[in-house]
């Protein structure tokens, strides 16, 4: 037996992106444009290292015929978070991963080892990446998009995740907004309004945020109208009978979950109070600044990695091949870059890597799920599947919480306080208004009794004279 591929324990050991990076790697531009963001603090992140399980897909109908006389091409030791991918009958390598699901793993155990850990630091404010990557037919989209409805433990991650974020969040102050999008052949095409192509994906120079404004938008309330939507995509998403998979993705399907927080009840920043006699606006000591919390979860489901000859792929079939290995070979460099500390991460060679760009490198938190099929026939394809993973496995992100000012609200809080002041200070100009008035009489009844006086005075003084 062979020693472990990477580092003995293929957990702690990734190293850090270098922080003297060339400016022309694109991770380390936006970890540096984001830091000085906010009130000049650093504010780039803790590292977080993706995180990557490996999933088993059980026998199917076509394996169990042809490969009876054969052994599984993996042997799964999941106490020890380690599989075993058999050379021959003598011989295999060991790889050690974050977690290892073998076949029988239910769904709930799956999405709990794999999306939930992400889906909660959505709710507290990050970004999140939950990505499955494998071989056409072992299971990514059965991982991901299974809506569960003939039986409710099918459900994967997509329903689950929605599931606990509705739960979770408070429809008062919080909102949750949905796209659903598929990456064609080079093109990103909305799943939810299909005329709609071409959808361009705009980066914030400043940030590095990557966003799709040309995409629908739908506003979640409850969990029947995501299923609804769900159910619209995937009756758009582009699907071919292959050698492989009789419903193969020919598409990458993307879903985008955008989660905006009022941090009214979570944690909140102390605002600098201005003393009355300083420039700006009056903001008495011990209020605090409203916050705003703004989290991306996105959920791809990665079209096959298979080899092109082995789908059997020919005509446009094979023109959408070329396409997916295209973005998967992109993916696949950007991952080996990150993994090697190198200067240059060629981000722009594909859309895919741009529409990934936060969830390799970037400020997400990200797990990533490889999925293998047990036939030795693909023992090639698995090993390349399990190297992908193992290459993930080292990279290491800065997540960062994503929380800004509330300016809105912000606003409504000063006019209220103007509003206040306004009313106060006339109230005070009304006194002494009512004051000076007040006075005058005074002062007229003061001299109404001097002249009295003096007319007393003068009438007196004559009678004195005679
Ligand atoms: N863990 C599993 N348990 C039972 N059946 C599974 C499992 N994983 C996959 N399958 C079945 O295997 C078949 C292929 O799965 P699926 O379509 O999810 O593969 P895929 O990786 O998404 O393929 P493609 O890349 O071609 O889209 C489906 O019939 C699915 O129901």
């Amino acid at each position: 037996m062979k020693p472990l591929a990477p580092s003995p324990t293929g957990l702690t050991s990734a190293p850090t992106r270098p922080k003297s990076a060339s400016p022309g790697s694109s991770a380390v531009q936006r970890r540096n444009s984001t830091s000085s963001q906010k009130n000049g603090k650093d504010d780039s992140g803790v590292p977080g290292r993706v995180r990557v399980a490996v999933r088993l897909r059980p026998r199917n109908t076509e394996e169990l015929a042809a490969d009876a006389d054969f052994g599984d091409c993996v042997e799964l030791l999941p106490e020890l978070k380690r599989l075993k991918l058999r050379k021959n009958n003598w011989d295999c390598e060991t790889y050690q991963f974050d977690e290892v699901l073998t076949e029988t793993a239910s769904q709930k155990r799956v999405y709990e080892v794999v999306a939930k850990p992400v889906v909660e630091s959505v709710l507290e404010g990050y970004n999140g990446t939950v990505m499955a990557y494998g071989q056409t037919g072992t299971g990514k989209t059965f991982t991901l998009g299974r809506l569960g409805e003939e039986d409710c433990a099918n459900r994967g991650i997509m329903v689950r995740a929605l599931e606990d974020i509705l739960a979770d969040i408070s429809f008062e102050h919080d909102a949750v907004t949905v796209s659903y999008l598929q990456l064609y052949m080079e093109s990103v095409q909305d799943l939810l309004t299909p005329e709609r192509d071409n959808i361009a994906i705009v980066e914030d120079p400043k940030t590095g945020d990557v966003s799709l404004p040309g995409a629908t938008l739908v506003e979640l309330r409850d969990q029947k109208s995501f299923v609804e939507l769900l159910q619209t995509g995937e009756a758009n998403r582009f699907a071919a009978n292959t050698k492989l998979n009789t419903e193969s993705s020919r598409s990458h399907a993307i879903l985008l979950v955008n989660v905006k927080r009022s941090a009214k009840n979570k944690q909140e920043r102390d605002f600098a109070s201005h003393s009355e006699n300083g420039n700006g606006v009056h903001v008495s000591k011990g209020h605090r600044a409203p916050t705003i919390r703004k989290s991306k979860l996105l959920i791809v489901d990665l079209a096959g990695s298979e080899r092109v000859d082995k789908s059997g792929s020919e005509g446009h079939q094979l023109e959408e091949a070329k396409a997916i290995n295209l973005s998967l070979t992109a993916l696949g460099k950007c991952i080996n870059a990150l993994a090697e500390n190198s200067p240059h991460i060629p981000i722009r060679d594909s859309k895919l890597t741009r529409l990934l760009r936060d969830s390799f490198g970037g400020t997400a938190r990200t797990s990533l799920i490889i999925t293998i099929g047990p036939s030795p026939r693909h023992r090639g394809e698995t090993a390349s599947t399990i190297l992908f993973g193992q290459r993930a496995m080292r990279v290491e992100n800065m997540v960062k919480l994503k929380e800004e000012f509330d300016y809105k609200s912000l606003c409504r809080r000063l006019e209220a306080e103007l509003d206040k002041l306004i009313a106060e200070n006339e109230r005070q100009a009304q006194a002494i208004l009512d004051g000076e008035e007040d006075m005058q009489r005074k002062l007229e009844e003061a001299s109404i009794c001097v002249a009295e006086a003096e007319s007393k005075f003068a009438a007196a003084s004559e009678v004195s004279s005679c």
